[in-house]
Parts: structure tokens; sequence; C-alpha cells
């Protein structure tokens, strides 16, 4: 313990991080989470020059499996670490397949300003080249910079900071995957510092109006994609299993297809809350644009990706039903 460093904890939660292959070249057919994250941390020795670090294991697993149960446990483990004098910020290694969703999650609930920082790699650690011990470092460097406080949850990898918000995984094998491709990221990790340029001016962590201490559940929430040829399949199956909400993964700019639409209406009028968002990735979904939302009492995602939709639908439902309420929530995280 050095105490002119700052103290980051670093939880675990699996991923390709913790991930071993059969040969140094395996960096597809590998399994993920196998490696503990004692193992992760003993392989950089150098985090001890940089922070005074230890460790916990949240979970074990690839985060395709992520469920909102995960969430809510890691949530309320975050905001008690945070609440400790003694943690100056948190590294929460992660799968890269929904660690856009874990970090737009958390930056909408974690109460605190200290910093929160995901990170993931895409090669497995016994990968030549394995991009893991880098991130991992570059997080734990970010985690503890005061230039990290207040900015967020924020997803350290490629030497690159990106905001939970607007970040989305573009690639699906490459390293230089994480981008917030037209929003821009906040700033690199070079050198063993944190360089930042910009920040999101959407409100997030202590700002938000979201609290997750008291909840062992999420509202039930599902995502349907829309395509040429779709029907009612999805839309009237997610509305017979119970979802109180529906976001849609329109075409273009949240376009609701004719076959698709009498649907939407009818959950709508059945009480479930509907949210059109875009399977493009770039862009404004307009208000009143595709569709008459205030005829239809939809509600549209702005520039938030179908899976980062379904986040924010979620925690708007544990607080109101309001589709005015929600639209607001929309334009303000
Ligand atoms: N690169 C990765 O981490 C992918 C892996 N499937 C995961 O999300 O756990």
């Amino acid at each position: 313990q050095n105490a002119k460093l700052p103290n980051v904890m670093i939880l675990a939660t699996g991923g390709t991080i913790a991930g071993t292959g059969a040969t140094s070249t395996t960096t597809v057919g590998y399994t993920a989470a196998k490696v503990g994250v004692e193992a992760l941390i003993k392989a950089v020795p150098e985090l001890s020059k940089v922070a005074n670090v230890s460790g916990e294991q949240v979970f074990q697993i690839a985060s395709e499996s992520m469920t909102n149960e995960h969430w809510l446990t890691l949530a309320k483990r975050v905001n008690a670490l945070l609440a400790q004098p003694n943690v100056d910020g948190i590294v929460i290694t992660h799968g890269t397949d929904t660690l856009e969703e874990t970090a737009y999650f958390l930056n909408l609930v974690v109460k605190s300003k200290k910093p929160v920082v995901l990170v993931g790699s895409m090669r497995p650690s016994t990968a030549i080249s394995a991009d893991g011990p880098i991130n991992l470092y570059n997080a734990v460097v970010l985690a503890g910079s005061p230039d990290a406080i207040g900015k967020g949850v924020l997803v350290a990898l490629n030497d690159q900071i990106n905001g939970a918000r607007d970040v989305t995984k573009t690639n699906t094998v490459t390293a230089d995957t994480f981008k917030a491709t037209e929003l821009g990221m906040l700033g690199y990790i070079v050198g063993g510092k944190a360089h930042f340029y910009r920040a999101s001016t959407r409100k997030h962590t202590v700002d938000t109006e979201f609290d997750v201490g008291s909840l062992s559940a999420l509202p039930a929430v599902d995502v349907a994609y829309s395509y040429a040829n779709v029907g009612t399949t999805a839309v009237d199956a997610f509305v017979a299993q119970g979802d109180v909400g529906i976001v849609h993964a329109g075409t273009g700019d949240g376009s609701l297809p004719a076959r698709t639409k009498p649907a939407l209406v009818a959950a709508r009028k059945k009480g479930v809350i509907i949210v059109r968002s875009s399977r493009v990735g770039q862009g404004i979904v307009a208000r009143n644009g595709e569709a008459n939302d205030d005829e239809l009492d939809f509600v549209v995602s702005d520039t938030l990706n179908p899976q980062k939709a379904r986040i924010l639908l979620m925690l708007a439902l544990t607080k109101t039903h309001d589709t005015k309420e929600i639209q607001r929530m929309f334009y303000t995280y």
C-alpha cells in the first residue's frame, strides 16, 4: 500500500479478458470467463505503480449471458464500495458483447462521482498480443485519475476513453471495436495518464432520478427487431408474456412497418409503453417524424440504440408509466 496512490477496486465479471484458448494463436473458439481476478491482477505487475489495487470476483460469465439480476447485484456492490472513503475508483472487467449495456445501466444508477471504468478485451488472456493486460492497466490509471471524477461511467479499451451513453461495439473481432462513432470519444489513456477532451452533456450517476437500492427485479422490456417482411410474431409474444414495455428497433428513422404497426398500437392500448428506436446505429429518432407519436402515445429513443433504450425504459418504468415523463427522460439521460 502506497498512501500517495489512489485505491482502485477491481470487480471481475468474466468475459474474454478472463478467457483462455488452446494455443497462443487461438483468438476465436476460446473459452471466456476462466481466469480469476487475482490472476488478472498478477498478470499486470505494473498496476502496483499506479494504484493500490484489490480484486473481487463478482461473477464469472460470458457477457452475452448478462441478466437484469446481474446488473442489480453489480450496481448495489458498486454503490456500497464507492460509499467507502477508502475506495477512490472502481474498474469492472467485463465481456465486450454487452459491456456497453452494463456501462449505461451503471451510468444511470451509480450514486457517486468517483470514477467507474468498464474494461474488456477482444483477445483471450492466452493469445499473442493479448489486449487485456494493457486495457486493464489503462482502466486502473483512468479509475485513479482525478480528471475522471464526475464524467459518468467510462469505458477503457484500445487506449481510448469512451462515455457509457454513446459507446457501442462496432466490430465483431477487432481490438478497436468500441467507438462512440459520430458523437465522439472522450479522450485517450497514453503514457500512464488519462487525457480528456470532452464530456457528455447528458445527466448521469448522481444527477439521475433512478435508485436500484430497494429493487430486486426490473420491469419486463424486450426489443422487437424490424426488417423486410416482418410481421407481429415478436410483438405479440412480448405482449402475451406480460411485457410492460417494448422497444421497436425500427428501420431507418424508427419507421413502423404496415404489418407491425397495428400490433404496437394495440399493445399501447393495453398499457404497454412503446419506444421507437432504430437499428441504424447513428442519428436521432425524431419525435412525430416517421410516426405521429403524440397521437399514438409512443416515446422516441432520441439517439439511444435499441439495447440502451431498453435499459432506460426499464428504469423509467420503475418511476412512472406516464409517456410524457418517459419521453422527458429520453431527452435527459
Ligand atoms: N470479447 C468478449 O469479451 C466477447 C465475449 N463473448 C463476452 O462478451 O464475454
